[in-house]
């Protein structure tokens, strides 16, 4: 009645010839030859009692038959196997294995193998000359009908024999109103089609263009369906893996996983550290400090004997001084001294910029340490976390961490048998409300170390390497005032390394000199090519500063005097002090600026003044800071008398240029003073900068003899 070929594309010839052929009643007369012949095809999906109705098995669409005209075929077939529609229990016999070679075939090759399809039903079998015949007879035909992309449709469809098998397949693959399609009775499917194409009013002559529409839908649906279900199964793998590198990068991110960890309650404090290797015994220089501590350790090993006596100790400590003295050591050695459990926090763990972190952070390590008292929780850095609670954009959560920190601190007990030792640089920046008593009640101050703590420090680290029995420390410590013990424990590790890399078997005095140089003025610049001239000129400067250490009586004692260059200077001389000197009198106040004065007057006095260099700019600037601190603030001038002068741009100016006059004289006496000594002692001025010139470094040792005259011994 209508050509599909004619209606639809030409690959959807044999699925959709399947699928209309299913809407055709069984009952009714073929009303095409590929409807009428595709009606047997269709009983593997039919329910049994249909199974044997009527028409032959075979899908003239599948076979490329789709151009005969309505009865030709069945003329045909009936000349050729007389009785054989009658013939009820063949078809179902030749149909089941029409349906396994042909996927076979299909699966292997791809098309439809119409032959073997005749072949091997028993419709061959039985009359297999007639066949033949007529397979020559159609040899015009289209025998091969392109059928890939379809046969998954037509298996799963030709498959669906059993109920059970019916369910499996379905439900995987169609959608629920095909599924409802597949499983219901056929019979009533093809009637509720009639039914609706009868209650629609559809005439005869468009039914089936009504059929093919229908079935044109389904394909589509169907293919849509697939679509939609890969699509879904896509999505779903890329939202799992985007899930998961989410998770990863949350948990790898530093700034992310902070947020996810503490809101996750997977951020739990830190875990305490046993301290039994580090006691007071390792901490050098800072004698008071530990015998203020030394109660805290008492208390932390007998918590008992002080409630006994009605006493309370501080429950917090704060150790304040400047960087590297030992703090953090401090309180690491009273939680060894009292081998109790350490709890190690540095302020700026708590500086975070998500709201509650911080206050979460304080909260699980105050539950952690009250779970194992009696300990030591130790807060490096203090000032970050209980800074002033100021409203500031860089820590807008500050406020809740400290108030979480002081809500914590007045959360136990003072005799729990919690004791936390806080460390700052900075005690004037804590908030108040931290410092008050109940909280950081008690302080104990960790100064820089004196001399002698110096050499206790030094004498400490030295036991750690290999040293030579000349070795003072002593001298080391001298020259290293302002150091920090983790200064001097460098200036020890910088030696061991320069010994080590100039092959030697232990570190001697010149190795820390080298390294205490190195730290105080940079490293040495071995590569910078000086000329000659400039040597002489730095020699002769060096010198200068020397003599006048030497001569002077108040003066420092010389150390060291050198024409390497060394960070941004040609060269230099060191001097020591004997002790750290806590007061400086006038005459040693004066005594070191005629030092600085020096080096200049020693250019001009062998170079003339034509050849004076800019490389005194710095002990000028020395000088004449000195002599403005003796004017302005020591009182040491009889003209300006015994008075301070802080704020010099504020004052009249007569008093300002009186100040400025007071310091010109200051530093043109001491100019004439280290011009007078330089004159009298031109021939060691001389001596020492040749001996100089000749060796570099000298040390002061070496500068006496040179000075008294002697021969140096060669090197
Ligand atoms: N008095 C000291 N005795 C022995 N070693 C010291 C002393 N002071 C510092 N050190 C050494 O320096 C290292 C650093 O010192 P520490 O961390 O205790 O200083 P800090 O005062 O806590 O510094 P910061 O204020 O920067 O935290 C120590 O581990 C130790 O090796
Ligand atoms: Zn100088």
């Amino acid at each position: 009645m209508f050509s599909l070929s004619s209606t639809v594309q030409p690959q959807v010839t044999v699925p959709l010839s399947h699928l209309i052929n299913a809407f055709h009643s069984p009952k009714k007369t073929p009303v095409s030859v590929s409807a009428s012949i595709s009606q047997n095809q269709h009983r593997d999906v039919v329910s049994e009692h249909e199974a044997p109705t009527n028409e032959p098995v075979l899908n003239l669409r599948d076979l490329g038959l789709s151009e005969l005209k309505v009865g030709q075929i069945d003329q045909l077939v009936d000349s050729l196997l007389p009785g054989f529609y009658k013939d009820k229990n063949v078809s179902s016999h030749w149909h089941t294995s029409h349906v396994s070679a042909q996927s076979f075939f299909e699966n292997k090759y791809g098309c439809l193998d119409m032959f073997s399809t005749l072949r091997s039903s028993c419709l061959y079998r039985q009359h297999s000359r007639t066949l033949k015949r007529i397979c020559s007879d159609l040899q015009y035909w289209p025998v091969f009908i392109q059928s890939r992309g379809f046969k998954t449709l037509k298996s799963r469809t030709r498959r669906l024999q059993s109920t059970s098998e019916r369910l499996a397949e379905t439900q995987h693959t169609a959608p629920s109103f095909v599924k409802g399609f597949l499983l219901r009775d056929r019979g009533s499917d093809v009637e509720s089609l009639d039914k609706l194409m009868k209650t629609k009013n559809i005439p005869e002559a468009h039914q089936d263009a009504f059929k093919t529409g229908f079935a044109e839908g389904f394909l589509k649906a169907q293919a849509l369906t697939q679509k939609t279900n890969d699509s879904l199964r896509r999505t779903r793998l890329i939202v799992f893996i985007l899930l998961v590198v989410g998770i990863y990068g949350l948990l790898k991110n530093p700034f992310l996983s902070v947020r996810f960890r503490t809101t996750t309650g997977l951020d739990s404090a830190v875990d305490p550290v046993q301290m039994k290797n580090v006691t007071f015994e390792h901490v050098k220089g800072v004698e008071e400090a530990k015998q203020e501590l030394q109660e805290v350790v008492e208390f932390l090993k007998n918590p008992q004997k002080f409630t006994v006596l009605g006493g309370k100790l501080p429950k917090g400590i704060l150790l304040v001084g400047p960087p590297g003295t030992g703090k953090t050591l401090l309180a690491r050695a009273v939680a060894g001294e009292a081998d109790v459990p350490f709890y190690y926090a540095s302020g700026s763990e708590f500086d975070e910029m998500f709201v509650g972190v911080g206050a979460s952070r304080i909260r699980n390590l105050f539950r952690e340490a009250k779970a194992n008292a009696p300990c030591v929780i130790f807060i490096d850095e203090l000032d970050s976390v209980g800074g002033k609670r100021i409203e500031s954009p860089m820590h807008p959560y500050s406020r809740q961490t400290i108030n979480q920190l002081l809500a914590e601190m007045d959360g136990f007990k003072p005799n729990e048998g919690v004791i936390i030792i806080g460390a700052t640089n900075f005690p004037e920046a804590l908030d108040n409300a931290l410092i008050r008593p109940g909280r950081f009640d008690m302080q104990v101050t960790v100064p820089r170390p004196d001399v002698k703590g110096r050499t206790e420090i030094l004498k400490w680290y030295l036991n750690k390497i290999k040293f030579d029995q000349s070795v003072d420390p002593e001298i080391i410590a001298r020259g290293t005032v302002g150091f920090s013990g983790a200064e001097l424990e460098n200036l020890v590790n910088q030696a061991a390394l320069k010994a080590a890399v100039d092959g030697k078997e232990m570190v001697t005095m010149k190795e820390l000199e080298f390294s205490k140089d190195k730290i105080l003025m940079g490293p040495e610049r071995r590569s910078v090519e000086i000329d000659n001239k400039n040597k002489t000129i730095t020699a002769y400067h060096e010198s200068g500063h020397a003599i006048i250490a030497y001569y002077t009586k108040d003066a420092m004692p010389i150390n060291k005097a050198t024409i390497m260059p060394r960070g941004p200077t040609l060269g230099h001389v060191s001097l020591l002090p004997e002790n750290d000197r806590w007061n400086e009198t006038r005459a040693q106040l004066l005594a070191q600026m005629d030092v600085s004065m020096g080096g200049r007057v020693a250019e001009e006095l062998i170079f003339g003044s034509d050849h004076i260099t800019t490389g005194a700019s710095s002990d000028f600037d020395n000088a004449t800071k000195i002599a403005k601190r003796m004017v302005t603030k020591f009182g040491m001038s009889e003209k300006l008398g015994v008075m301070t002068y802080s704020d010099t741009g504020k004052l009249s100016p007569e008093t300002q240029s009186a100040i400025e006059q007071e310091i010109r004289i200051l530093l043109r006496d001491s100019y004439e003073r280290a011009k007078h000594i330089l004159k009298t002692h031109a021939k060691e001025h001389k001596n020492l900068a040749e001996a100089l010139l000749t060796y570099e470094t000298l040390d002061a040792k070496e500068i006496q003899i040179v000075l008294e005259g002697k021969k140096l011994e060669v090197r």
